[in-house]
């Protein structure tokens, strides 16, 4: 089991002042939240986005928590032991990792990072390491693995601590690998202190988040700090490697942050170590030829479209790196199926075609739309929205983008969260307007009928596009989150309109 004197945590908070209590405590739980709090319970409070954590100081000790770690003034339960620190979020990342016997030393550890294509790179990375015998544990947006046991997330890269102790959880399972997608937020927020990456991929960077990071600049530098720590970290034994997409112009400043850390370069429109050639991308599939320095590649993927042609040579970037013989990654990558809602293809032998993707941003959208433009013999019907408590200025750039690329739009609601989707709508509606042509659009709210007006306008031939909640089964509304699946709601009405 887990613990550590309170007063050797302490050492590690130069700046901590013990206001009361003593620091004679085994320590047996790290939380971050008074819920999880229970006997022999280090509590640290943070001042979050909804609530205090210092509020909640007295729930903690009734739950047994016998210390906790403030950055405000707080009135202490009899007996309990609370220790000032200036900035409880810093003092939090730089104990986590003791706390659990710094667990990516063990590991190694890759990171993804990007806009689009972390989930879908992380997965073929998985596939490919698996395929060469490796145990390899996953982070990541739509669930976190040990191997294949499957455990559920909250975030896409969680918290310092649930982070630390899941590495925990896979050292002690013996894998030989992490792969895990880094989050900008995960990265401004300091969540992935004390993960000592061995290689870092950069996947692109394009329009999201602009309500957290508030300008494009200051997005890249979140990004660019996972190559900084690459930089910087030299405890581990072992080569390291970044693994950079030069077609997007923010390839070079991850380049520049990586210093003199080894870099593989792919991309299809510059002169890069791993360069896609002769690409044909067709509705089930796509086929190309890839440089390596290693030989060529022949390759005939399962899955499609050019934006996942970059996720392959990414993940090829990795186990090239990693020293993974080319005919087991050829194999791995043929073998490779799709993620859960990307370009999921719902099959109810109808006889149009319902594709549902995980497209929520600008880019995601306009990959989507553009690939199947490649192939479509029919009408492009999309339905989409845009998540609510999330980057405004998006919303127009879709709503533009998917009415200049489909030939029918039918405008829904995403996770509306805190705000009105009627509000959401009409700014989408706006970029709409700017990007139709002879085409049509319409705004349906509830996401269900949405869904049921696409298939009831669809003809042999046309193709469906649900686009941006993929593989959630769930709708966050103002007031609850509803069971809400795409692909069901889809498969039921292609049922019924049989
Ligand atoms: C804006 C944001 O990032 N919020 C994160 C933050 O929550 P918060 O600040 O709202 O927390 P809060 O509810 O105000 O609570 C403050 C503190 O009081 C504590 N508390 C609260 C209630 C209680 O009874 N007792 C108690 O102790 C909470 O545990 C917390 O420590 O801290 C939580 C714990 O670490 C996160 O789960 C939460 O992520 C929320 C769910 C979220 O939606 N985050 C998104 C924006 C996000 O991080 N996304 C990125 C990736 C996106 C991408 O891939 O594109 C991600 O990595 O997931
Ligand atoms: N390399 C890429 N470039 C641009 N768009 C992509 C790329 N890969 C995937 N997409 C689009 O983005 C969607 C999300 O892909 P994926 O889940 O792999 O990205 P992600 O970076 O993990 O997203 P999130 O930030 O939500 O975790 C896909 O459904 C697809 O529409
Ligand atoms: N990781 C992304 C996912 C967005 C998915 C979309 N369905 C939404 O809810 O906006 C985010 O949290 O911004
Ligand atoms: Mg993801």
């Amino acid at each position: 089991m887990i613990a550590k004197e309170l007063k050797a945590l302490v050492t590690l908070l130069p700046n901590a002042n013990v206001i009361s209590g003593e620091l004679a405590h085994r320590i047996e739980h790290l939380v971050y939240d008074s819920r999880a709090a229970q006997a022999n319970t280090l509590f640290v409070c943070l001042a979050g986005a909804k609530v205090d954590g210092h509020d909640y100081v007295a729930k903690a000790h009734e739950q047994g928590a016998v210390a906790a770690l403030v950055e405000k003034d707080v009135a202490a339960p009899d007996g309990m032991t609370i220790i000032k620190v200036p900035d409880t979020r810093l003092a939090m990342q730089s104990i986590a990792p003791y706390f659990f016997d710094y667990p990516a030393q063990k590991l190694r550890m890759i990171g993804v990072t990007g806009t689009n294509g972390k989930t879908t790179t992380t997965y073929l990375i998985r596939h490919i390491l698996q395929t060469a015998g490796y145990r390899v544990g996953l982070i990541g947006t739509i669930n976190s693995y040990i191997g294949d046991r499957v455990l559920p997330v909250k975030n896409t890269t969680p918290d310092v601590i649930d982070l630390q102790s899941l590495l925990r959880q896979m050292a002690d399972a013996q894998m030989d690998y992490v792969v895990m997608e880094v989050s900008s937020h995960a990265l401004a927020l300091g969540r992935v202190a004390g993960c000592e990456y061995d290689v870092g991929v950069f996947t692109n960077l394009t329009q999201d988040h602009l309500d957290f990071h508030k300008t494009l600049e200051n997005y890249r530098c979140a990004k660019a700090q996972l190559f900084a720590m690459l930089a910087s970290q030299h405890g581990k034994q072992g080569s390291k490697a970044a693994i950079i997409n030069l077609d997007d112009p923010a390839g070079q400043t991850m380049i520049q942050a990586v210093g003199k850390v080894k870099v593989l370069t792919y991309g299809i429109h510059q002169t890069t170590d791993i360069l896609a050639q002769d690409i044909d991308v067709q509705a089930k599939g796509a086929s190309c030829r890839v440089r390596t320095p290693q030989g060529d590649l022949a390759l005939q993927l399962k899955i499609t479209g050019i934006f996942n042609i970059y996720n392959m040579m990414a993940a090829c970037g990795v186990a090239l790196a990693e020293n993974v013989p080319l005919a087991t990654l050829r194999s791995a990558l043929e073998s490779f199926r799709s993620v859960a809602g990307r370009f999921e293809i719902v099959d109810a032998v109808q006889s149009f075609s319902v594709i549902v993707d995980y497209a929520h941003t600008p880019d995601g959208l306009e990959n989507i739309l553009r690939t199947v433009g490649q192939f479509a013999k029919g009408r492009i019907i999309s339905v989409f929205g845009c998540g609510g408590d999330r980057d405004k200025t998006k919303r127009p750039i879709m709503g533009k983008l998917a009415a200049a690329m489909s030939d029918i739009v039918i405008a829904t609601s995403d996770n509306p969260r805190s705000e009105d989707p009627v509000q959401i709508l009409k700014e989408i509606e706006v970029g709409i307007k700017e990007g139709l042509t002879t085409n049509t659009y319409e705004v349906i709210i509830e996401r269900r009928e949405a869904i049921k007006r696409a298939i009831s306008l669809a003809q042999p031939d046309d193709i469906v596009i649900i686009a941006g909640k993929g593989h959630e089964t769930y709708q966050i509304l103002k007031d609850k989150t509803i069971h809400f699946d795409d692909r069901e709601v889809a498969r039921e009405w292609i049922q019924e309109m049989k």
